[in-house]
């Protein structure tokens, strides 16, 4: 056997069907292997490009692969039962890694683990919101309308465009209004503001708003953080916004942040979060977002919170919003959604952090939710590929790499694919 040099043939054998069927064991594991599959592949044709160029020998190929013990691209992309050549396989990779619904077999999926996710899962983009809101630098507005436009594009039905904060507070979104104004013509999708506070709802509604947030803490001590008041003063608010609400037939989206973890008192014992949502349900919220601000809970705490949470509110009006602090965000959706939540907040390229939890990352990026529902069969009826030009276009703006694993992934694959 010979070696080639950065290809251990063990890592090269097992990541690859992964890759190429999405019938990952674990998504996380599967953004990390797709991206040493793009660089295996690069360093496969690099090697050999006799054997990755020719798309007359495949044959050939095979029998090389075989001989020198590579049985990456031959096996694991079933040559030659689906592909007779290498552009084939090229067309596979780029088309079978961009549509939401690549992966028919998923459904057959007998396992126990999979049986009670949804069918489908609603995602809700929170980047221009969440994932804007802690930039060092102020975006503009034209680019944060450009953002939305494209992640529209994509097939997203729910995109949080901006906050009526007090720009003292978080002048990345003082702008709040012109954002609303410029995406005004963008009919089929709902554009949910956060509101703190009655001065906040009554701007989104003069501004066109049709659907609000209200963001308690769970954590008294992030509360006064984040809001300036303590936990039942703010849901006093909030309940003056819900409302208000009413009179407009306006939705009233309900946050709970630091459901697990918070940054001044550590752990969040499942019941203050039961308690909030459960105000918050009795208000009237459409929809109650249970949000690890910090990105610290595993789902060694995110399973205690949520079974105390779904005791007082029901299933179907909960959404899960994690952020990626530790790395535990898409193990931490996938048991929300094993749980039966059906409602996953994400951010475009990973973007994010709150202003008032020092260290904490963005948010779960939506590229990698979406790559891991497709893994697994179900609809989310949001493009890929496309939600990856609106990643690539804040990225460029932002002048930074994205956050997504799968995006980064894809992106070397798909420039690999390119070349063949
Ligand atoms: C709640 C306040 C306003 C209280 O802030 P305050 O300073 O206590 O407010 P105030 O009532 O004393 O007013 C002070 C000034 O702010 C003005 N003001 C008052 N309200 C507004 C408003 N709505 N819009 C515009 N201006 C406002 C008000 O008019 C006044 O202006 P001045 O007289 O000094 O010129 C402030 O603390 C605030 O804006 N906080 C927002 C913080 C924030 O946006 N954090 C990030 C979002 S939360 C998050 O990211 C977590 C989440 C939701 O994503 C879930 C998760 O990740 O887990």
């Amino acid at each position: 056997m010979i070696t080639i040099k950065g290809m251990q043939r063990g890592r090269f054998l097992n990541p690859v069907p992964q890759l190429v069927t999405g019938l990952s064991s674990s998504a996380a594991a599967s953004s990390c292997d797709a991206m040493d599959t793009a660089n295996q592949l690069q360093s496969l044709h690099s090697r050999y490009p006799e054997y990755t160029r020719d798309s007359t020998k495949a044959t050939e190929h095979r029998s090389a692969f075989n001989k020198y013990n590579i049985r990456g691209l031959s096996q694991c992309l079933n040559w030659p039962k689906r592909f007779n050549d290498n552009s084939h396989a090229a067309s596979y990779l780029v088309n079978h890694h961009f549509t939401s619904d690549r992966n028919t077999d998923a459904k057959d999926f007998s396992s126990k683990l999979l049986k009670g996710i949804p069918d489908f899962v609603k995602i809700v983009e929170v980047g221009p919101r969440d994932g804007l809101q802690n930039e060092k630098s102020i975006v503009p507005t034209d680019v944060k309308v450009e953002l939305i436009k494209l992640l529209v594009s994509s097939g997203l039905s729910v995109i949080e465009a901006t906050s009526f904060v007090s720009p003292k507070w978080v002048p990345q979104l003082a702008d709040a209004k012109d954002v609303l104004e410029g995406i005004q013509d963008v009919e089929g999708v709902s554009f949910p503001v956060l509101t703190p506070n009655l001065k906040g709802f009554e701007a989104a509604v003069a501004a066109g708003a049709k659907e609000v947030a209200v963001f308690p803490a769970a954590s008294e001590s992030f509360s006064k953080a984040n809001l300036n008041s303590g936990i039942e003063d703010n849901l006093a608010r909030c309940r003056d916004i819900a409302s208000a609400s009413r009179s407009y037939s306006i939705p009233v989206r309900g946050y709970i942040s630091c459901v697990v973890g918070c940054p001044f008192e550590g752990h969040v014992a499942p019941a203050k979060v039961a308690y909030v949502a459960k105000a918050l349900n009795e208000m009237g919220c459409s929809e109650i977002s249970l949000g690890d601000t910090i990105g610290v809970g595993t789902p060694g705490t995110v399973v205690p919170m949520l079974e105390a949470v779904l005791d007082v509110v029901p299933v179907d009006k909960l959404a899960v919003h994690f952020h990626d602090t530790y790395g535990q965000a898409l193990s931490n959706t996938l048991i929300s959604l094993q749980m039966g939540i059906s409602v996953v907040d994400s951010s475009v390229s990973g973007l994010g952090g709150c202003p008032y939890a020092k260290g904490a990352t963005g948010n779960v990026a939506t590229e990698d939710v979406v790559y891991m529902l497709d893994g697994i069969g179900v609809k989310t009826n949001v493009d890929l590929g496309k939600l990856m030009q609106a990643g690539d276009f804040i990225c460029n703006h932002l002048g930074r790499a994205s956050n997504s694993r799968a995006a980064t992934a894809l992106s070397k694959v798909k420039a690999h694919a390119s070349k063949l």
